[in-house]
């Protein structure tokens, strides 16, 4: 590093968005495990290809994707809390997670989210022949992954953790003082 010369350029100025606390909010360990051990039995079929590398790039793009969409809850959380911290500082202070997640959680909005990604499969997934259509089709053709899954990937993985994320980024607007790498049910809120 003491080879490098000054940069030319003068620093942009960062400024500082999130609590210096929820940098500590990471849910990697649970997606890491969700991708592995239940979301890739439900899109791969047993075997082996050989194509390691290929699987291994494909499967850091997907792991990043997915932990740049739910860690995107730390900017929601916030959005959330200035709004309304009257309604969250409260139930921060009181530790009540049941209904700190209640007031996170907006229904209609995520069966937006699970049509809207199912849709998007369905659109954006086709494989693509000149071949009468096979048994893995509808009347729209066949798919390089079942939408359906795409929209259990939603439901019962991805608005999940983001919540998770937006639980422990409301406490860290709260209250910078704690730890907030504990982001489970079985752990205070
Ligand atoms: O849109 C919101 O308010 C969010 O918090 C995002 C999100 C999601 O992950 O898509 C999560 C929780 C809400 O219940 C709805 C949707």
């Amino acid at each position: 590093m003491t080879y490098l010369r000054h940069c030319y350029l003068p620093t942009t100025f960062q400024r500082q968005v999130f609590y210096p606390a929820s940098a500590y909010v990471s849910v990697n360990k649970d997606i890491w495990d969700f991708y592995f051990n239940d979301l890739l039995p439900l899109i791969t079929s047993k075997g082996d290809d050989g194509n390691y590398a290929a699987t291994v790039a494909a499967d850091l793009v997907c792991l990043q994707a997915l932990s740049r969409r739910i860690h995107y809850g730390k900017h929601v959380a916030e959005v959330k809390f200035r709004e309304a911290p009257q309604e969250y500082s409260p139930l921060i202070r009181v530790k009540d997670r049941g209904s700190l997640m209640k007031l996170l959680t907006f229904e209609k909005v995520e069966e937006m989210v699970k049509r809207r990604v199912e849709k998007k499969a369905r659109v954006f997934g086709q494989n693509v022949t000149l071949e009468e259509k096979g048994s893995n089709c509808d009347e729209h053709g066949s798919y390089k992954v079942d939408p359906a899954v795409v929209s259990r990937l939603y439901a019962e993985w991805v608005m999940p953790l983001t919540k998770l994320v937006e639980a422990a980024g409301t406490r860290c607007s709260q209250d910078t003082g704690g730890n907030y790498n504990t982001l489970h049910d079985n752990t205070s809120a």
